[in-house]
């Protein structure tokens, strides 16, 4: 049970290659970002569950007893999603993004609850680094956070004690429990979602993933990517619904396409572990070239869009290589940056000035884990701190 304050943090995620074909259980390539959501969860005694989302702008409670009284009648089952909407007062004035958010948290609150017992009165703030809606997987990194800080509250997994160590992980079968309810999470959010993306914000690293299941890749080369923020907001939940159609209608033309980004999935992976082993320059155009391809594919299959297309232009421009991540449509882009500064400036400077947002990051970042206060970074403290 929950005695005292948590902190933690989730990772969000870029997908090298897979997004979409992976919905169809062709293999995707995941990296975690060292951007990430932090949640802090306390104990508290105003009979009261509080949950403050800043990123979205959303602040809601509701009173236990409430909360007992629906549990009474609530059994997971998603077709009960329409009476949780009206209980929780989600109308369509509401944007997608607060009812969604709003939606996951009081299905996992529930779901959690009536398995393990009600979870007692809390409040919650939950805050991110990853902007929301552009295929950094802010949705599994926000659901990964709420699954590990319920499931902490209501026992089913222990608390890691803190030592000196800054960071503290749950063991191997709690952060499993942890993947699996946060996939439930994303299931609210993205309707039909592979499991990727709350997968890689779990454990951490570079993933390949397929049907369910993952692998995380041992030795892995030192990658500097670029994200590019085209800032045309999309739904997951719609693109994913959107590439169903096209498969349905032209099955014998998609199918080979989504083939084909499974055998990239595949052929990047060789790249990576060979450039692992023996770290050379000569694997570069490789890996540049499976980008261009999957791009194209990605095109194919209707989740591009003219911002994206730009960002590849543009980089292109400096001899760089682009390609969509995450769902499309707009949002973000991922740069394969060689270790040559001068040309990734030059890039920068213009994709700014097309108006998108660039950050540089390498891959590879540590999944869920609790922090001690002292850890975190002053603007992730002045968040948490009026609470
Ligand atoms: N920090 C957060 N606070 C509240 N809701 C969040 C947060 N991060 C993500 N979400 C929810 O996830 C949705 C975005 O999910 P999605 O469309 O899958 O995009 P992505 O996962 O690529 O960011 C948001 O609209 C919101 O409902
Ligand atoms: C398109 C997809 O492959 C990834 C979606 O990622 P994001 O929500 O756009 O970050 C869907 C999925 O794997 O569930
Ligand atoms: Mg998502």
């Amino acid at each position: 049970m929950l005695a005292k304050p948590l902190t933690l943090s989730a990772p969000g995620k870029a997908i090298l290659h897979g997004e979409h074909a992976v919905v169809y259980g062709k293999a995707a390539l995941a990296v975690a970002l060292n951007l990430r959501t932090f949640l802090r969860i306390k104990p508290s005694n105003n009979g009261k569950v509080l949950i403050h989302l800043p990123n979205i702008g959303t602040s809601v409670n509701w009173e236990t007893f409430r909360l007992r009284t629906l549990l009474t009648v609530f059994s997971g089952n998603p077709e009960q999603m329409d009476a949780l909407k009206e209980f929780a007062g989600i109308t369509t004035e509401l944007s997608a993004a607060e009812s969604l958010g709003t939606l996951a948290f009081l299905y996992l609150y529930l779901s959690i609850s009536a398995k393990y017992g009600q979870i007692p009165s809390v409040e919650i703030v939950v805050w991110s680094e990853l902007p929301t809606g552009t295929g950094l997987g802010s949705s599994a990194a926000y659901s990964v956070c709420l699954a590990a800080a319920l499931l902490t509250a209501c026992g089913a997994i222990g608390c890691p004690v803190e030592t000196e160590k800054s960071i503290v992980r749950w063991s191997e079968e709690e952060m499993d429990l942890i993947n699996r309810w946060a996939f439930r999470g994303e299931q609210v959010i993205h309707g039909k979602p592979s499991g990727v993306d709350n997968s890689v914000a779990t454990w951490g690293g570079v993933l390949r993933f397929q049907s369910g299941k993952f692998t995380s890749l041992k030795r892995v080369p030192t990658l500097r990517i670029l994200l590019t923020n085209t800032k045309v907001s999309r739904s997951t939940k719609i693109l994913v619904a959107s590439v169903k159609d096209k498969i349905l209608k032209f099955p014998a033309i998609m199918n080979p396409v989504l083939a084909s980004i499974d055998a990239i999935s595949h052929e990047c992976e060789s790249v990576l572990e060979a450039m692992a082993v023996s770290p050379s320059q000569e694997y570069y155009p490789v890996l540049e070239e499976l980008f261009d391809i999957n791009q194209h594919h990605l095109n194919v299959i209707g989740v591009g869009h003219s911002s994206l297309d730009n960002v590849c232009r543009v980089t292109a421009t400096h001899g760089l290589h682009s390609k969509l991540t995450g769902a499309g449509g707009g949002g973000c882009a991922i740069t394969l940056l060689r270790p040559d500064p001068l040309m990734v400036e030059a890039a920068r400077q213009d994709l700014s000035a097309c108006g998108f947002e660039c950050w540089e990051t390498s891959i590879g970042a540590p999944g869920i884990c609790l922090h001690s206060l002292s850890s975190l970074k002053a603007e992730v403290l002045h968040i948490f701190n009026p609470v």
